[in-house]
């Protein structure tokens, strides 16, 4: 009886409703949105500005707690909040807390997640406080397993999803974002996510993940930052036939139809952004990153990752371990398993700097470094065969059809693992290492943990701890014959942060090699003594906010002295330029 007189009240009867499609009203629905049957049309209405609870649901301006008994008056907040005021530094702890509670990562992967999507500010303030603990976390190697389950992590928008169903409307789609000015842009089309194959759709965890770092490490706006996922299919025939798979349910485009979409996404960005928004490529795989590199490198602004800002870090950190090994860079020589977009990357990056210090021609210094792929050494006999990218890495020799026959061939003093192939550095290979130099540098760049060529332990025990290590994600530090060593981590977070804020503190308006050499050599610089002695040959990230505005000022100086820069005039001191435009966390007072 109480029901029918609340549905008389409400204008309609339970039996003016289909009650297949009736999805129950509430009292004084006054909009008739919550009464409307599934075919009635209702109006998404909204507030614009964010006061009382809709300030507490706005993970930008959302302070929890910290909101002060003026601020909880002035902004209606009386009531919503328990009476205590916890300022940030509390919250931060009590946070700190319970992450660490989590034994399994994913489940600290989500924790964050969720407070990045409840409060922005706490979010960064986590991440930079405590950022050699928690990049494991929302970066490789978590954000690798967090992708492969992304589908069932997905709760809110993080980035923009351009699938082939917004062919023509691209445009539109970028007018979506609620933010207008944006500084970068990371785009995947998932189809190489790490060393985890093609994950599709689901590859949005990196781009998320990579600007998270943009803003923790380097200090970029989080309003200005834009991860995108470019879906054209999959391959993947395991997500095909998940029935929760979230993206479009397809084999990939491929051609004509790939490059028409990626090239209207190129100039919609272009349109709606101007010509100085960074676009970063991110885990496209080899067949059209290179491609997509060549072809918008001289009209828009980009930069590919895996590509130029692998090369840089690696750079980096072979030139810091000169000061352990000995040498110039031109005495030794390289030998690479993969011969993909990072090994060819760094490969040719190596080969311009030796060529720079020697004044030799860069044809010459290539012969110093081998690559090794799926089908052996790359060597002259196989150049028909071959993709363009490794070309001028196929040097006279016979056939060499494995690595542990390679490595005895050439005899490198530096090893690098660039194949996404988890354990390929065998023992025998680490041994050989070993016997014929005194301290060889090894480097198993592949990412996640589970794809890495040999684990740190494996480098220090196969070379009775003679080893210079450095891997891609994350190893402990290793104890060994009563020394601990501590694995230094090559991987491009150290240097696409700084690089990108250099490129936008200076308002470069293209990338160029010799910018990627200018951030190599202030990472590079940044080793100190105490971190060699420890057997590092990377800063630690604990201090990577003074390291990207150090790099950022390198890049932004290169920037002015070739002419690409717009920003004008050219800021004196631009490490203190570089520092003082880096965001904070710390939260703001309302009025
Ligand atoms: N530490 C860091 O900062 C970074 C790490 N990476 C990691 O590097 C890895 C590779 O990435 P990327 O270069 O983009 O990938 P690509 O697919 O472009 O290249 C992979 C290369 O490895 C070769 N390869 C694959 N399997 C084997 C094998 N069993 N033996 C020998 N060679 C093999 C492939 O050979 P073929 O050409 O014959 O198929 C190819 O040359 C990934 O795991 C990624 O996570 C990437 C970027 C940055
Ligand atoms: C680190 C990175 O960019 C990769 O593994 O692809
Ligand atoms: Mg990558």
């Amino acid at each position: 009886m109480e029901n029918t007189m609340k549905e008389m009240r409400d204008g309609a009867s339970v039996l003016d409703i289909d009650p297949k499609s009736a999805v129950g009203g509430g009292v004084e629905d006054v909009y008739g949105e919550d009464r409307a049957s599934e075919d009635q049309f209702v109006t998404p209405w909204t507030f614009s500005v964010a006061s009382g609870y809709s300030l507490l649901r706005d993970p930008r301006h959302n302070k929890g707690l910290a909101f002060t008994e003026r601020e909880r008056d002035t902004h209606y907040l009386r009531g919503l909040l328990p009476p205590a005021v916890l300022s940030q530094d509390l919250q931060e702890k009590k946070l700190m807390n319970s992450i660490r509670q989590y034994q399994v990562p994913l489940q600290k992967y989500i924790a964050l997640m969720e407070l990045e999507e409840r409060n922005e500010r706490l979010f960064y303030k986590l991440l930079i406080d405590h950022v050699e603990e928690l990049l494991p976390v929302v970066y490789t190697p978590t954000v690798g397993e967090a992708c492969q389950k992304y589908g069932s992590l997905f709760k809110r928008p993080q980035g923009l999803y351009i699938s082939l169903k917004e062919k023509g409307k691209i445009l539109e789609v970028l007018r979506n974002w609620p933010e207008r000015s944006i500084q970068v842009i990371v785009v995947t089309d998932g189809e190489r996510i790490l060393g985890l194959g093609d994950l599709g759709c689901q590859g949005m965890g990196i781009p998320v993940g990579k600007l998270a770092l943009y803003t923790a490490l380097g200090g970029l706006r989080p309003s200005a930052c834009l991860p995108i996922t470019i879906d054209v299919g999959t391959n993947n025939e395991q997500l095909l036939k998940d029935e929760f798979y979230i993206g479009l349910r397809q084999r990939r485009a491929t051609g004509q139809e790939y490059s028409e979409l990626l090239h209207e996404f190129m100039s919609a960005v272009k349109q709606n952004y101007g010509e100085k928004v960074v676009i970063q490529f991110e885990d496209f795989a080899n067949h059209n990153a290179f491609e997509l590199l060549a072809k918008y490198g001289t009209t828009h602004l980009v930069f590919n990752d895996d590509i130029q800002g692998t090369a840089s870090v690696v750079l980096a950190g072979v030139v810091a371990a000169l000061k352990l090994i000995g040498g110039k860079l031109a005495d030794h020589s390289f030998l690479f398993l993969g011969a993909g977009e990072a090994g060819t990357g760094i490969a040719e990056l190596i080969a311009l700097e030796m060529s720079k210090q020697t004044k030799s021609p860069v044809e010459e210094t290539r012969k110093k470094i081998w690559l090794v792929d799926s089908k052996g050494l790359i060597v002259s006999t196989r150049k028909d065969s071959l993709q363009h990218f490794k070309k001028p890495w196929a040097h006279g020799h016979e056939p060499v059809n494995n690595l542990l026959d390679a490595v005895k061939a050439i005899k490198p003093t530096v090893l690098i693992g660039s194949s996404g192939v988890g354990r390929t550095f065998t023992k025998e290979v680490i041994e050989a290492m070993a016997s014929f130099n005194e301290k060889p540098l090894i480097m198993a760049l592949s990412n996640p943990t589970s794809q890495s060529e040999c684990t740190a332990e494996e480098a220090y025990t196969g070379t009775q701890g003679r080893a210079i290590f450095a891997s891609g994600s994350p190893f402990d530090p290793f104890e060994y014959n009563g020394k601990v060593f501590i694995p230094g981590q090559s991987n491009n977070a150290y240097i696409f942060p700084g690089f990108g804020l250099g490129l936008v503190i200076s308002g470069a308006i293209r990338v160029h090699d010799d910018m990627l050499l200018a951030a190599s050599e202030a990472l590079a610089g940044q080793v100190t003594k105490e971190n060699f002695d420890k057997g590092m040959i990377y800063p630690p990230f604990s201090n990577i906010r003074k390291i990207s505005a150090k790099i950022a000022a390198n890049v932004a100086a290169k920037a002015y002295e070739l002419g690409l820069a717009t920003r004008l005039p050219r800021p004196e001191n631009l490490v203190k330029y570089a520092e003082s435009c880096m965001y904070s966390p710390v939260y703001r007072t309302y009025r």
